[in-house]
């Protein structure tokens, strides 16, 4: 099966140099005028089985990743949909669409009916993939015997897949812990400790568990690779986006404009679900306000911990 990347950011083009080791690969972006390094992954060497294009007909092989970001993601289909369809179309993204509260999976399905869709997600900072370094991810695909053949298509020696068929588990596992990761880095920032960021990241697994459950997710993916294993990266390292960001937010500094954080807009679509579900979800709902600035960083403490008191 023929592999190309939709996509040529930083995760992107990651994915495509790993895969290129085992075969050819084409990469899609809008620009990809640089040549030999994208300057989104510095440093990295593209090997010659990696063919950059910035023509999409060009780059349509029978497995296709797209690791555009979330919000991008829609409109991205609704103009090339009819073009990727009928194939394996793998989501990287980890979000939330803000205009439909859907998952990248069901964006996909939309928009491409007769494709057999799945989910590429779990622990993994695009630098550290491209360096070749071990990681382990969770590819998932309601269809268990094509997640079985996209697991064995794209692992490779350090890249280790682990296969699923909750897809809603695997997704919303992604996309929510990056709101969270906001939370953790924010609580950093603002000076609170190490004990408040355990603090975060717990209760913060208890609502990404609460709401992927209520859309049909397995909790026990919750606590595999594509949720707790990325909520713990993404809430203690400092090569997160989505942790310095928060970090930036406790510190009260500005965050530079053009750096994917995909948890600002997932909150948001988080906190316009919650209700809708009925769910609990009040770090996620802080998030989403002191990210659109509607709360202030020095009132966020005593949101949550005024709270009445409740059973763990
Ligand atoms: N970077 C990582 O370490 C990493 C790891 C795992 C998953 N992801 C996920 O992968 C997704 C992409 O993240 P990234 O790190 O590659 O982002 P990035 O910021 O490095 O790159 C985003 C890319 O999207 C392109 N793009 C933006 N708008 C577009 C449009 N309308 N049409 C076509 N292309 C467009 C940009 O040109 C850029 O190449 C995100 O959902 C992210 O959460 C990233
Ligand atoms: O840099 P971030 O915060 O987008 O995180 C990248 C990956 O999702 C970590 O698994």
């Amino acid at each position: 099966m023929s592999v190309s990347v939709i996509g040529a950011g930083a995760f992107g083009t990651a994915l495509a140099v790993v895969l290129a080791a085992k075969g050819p690969v084409t990469l899609w972006g809008r620009d990809v005028a640089w040549r030999g390094e994208n300057p989104r992954l510095p440093g990295v060497v593209l090997p010659n089985t990696l063919r950059p294009t910035d023509r999409l007909d060009d780059a349509l092989a029978e497995t296709v990743l797209l690791a555009l970001p979330a919000q991008v993601l829609g409109g991205f289909l609704a103009q090339h949909g009819a073009m990727l369809d009928g194939r394996n179309l793998i989501s990287c993204a980890k979000g939330i669409d803000l205009q439909t509260l859907q998952g990248p999976s069901a964006l996909i399905r939309g928009a491409c009916p007769d494709a057999t869709v799945a989910v590429l997600t779990g622990p993994s900072f695009a630098a550290d993939i491209a360096r070749g370094l071990p990681t382990a991810l969770t590819l998932a695909c309601e269809d268990a015997d094509a997640a079985e053949a996209l697991q064995a298509q794209l692992s490779t020696g350090a890249l280790r897949l682990y296969r699923s068929t909750d897809v809603t588990g695997a997704e919303f596992g992604g996309a929510l812990k990056n709101v969270i990761a906001i939370a953790a880095g924010a609580a950093i920032g603002a000076g609170y400790g190490d004990s408040a960021r355990a603090s975060v990241i717990t209760r913060g697994f208890a609502e990404m568990t609460r709401l992927a459950t209520a859309l049909g997710a397995r909790p026990e993916t919750l606590t595999g690779l594509s949720g707790l294993g990325d909520l713990v990266l993404t809430s203690t390292s400092e090569q997160s986006r989505n942790f310095r960001f928060g970090l930036a937010l406790g510190h009260g500094r500005d965050f530079g404009a053009g750096t994917t954080v995909e948890g600002a807009a997932t909150a948001r679509a988080v906190a316009a679900l919650a209700p809708q579900l009925g769910v609990d979800l009040p770090i996620s709902q802080l998030v989403a306000g002191l990210a659109q600035g509607h709360i202030a960083m020095e009132h966020a403490l005593d949101i949550l911990l005024n709270r009445p008191l409740k059973e763990e």
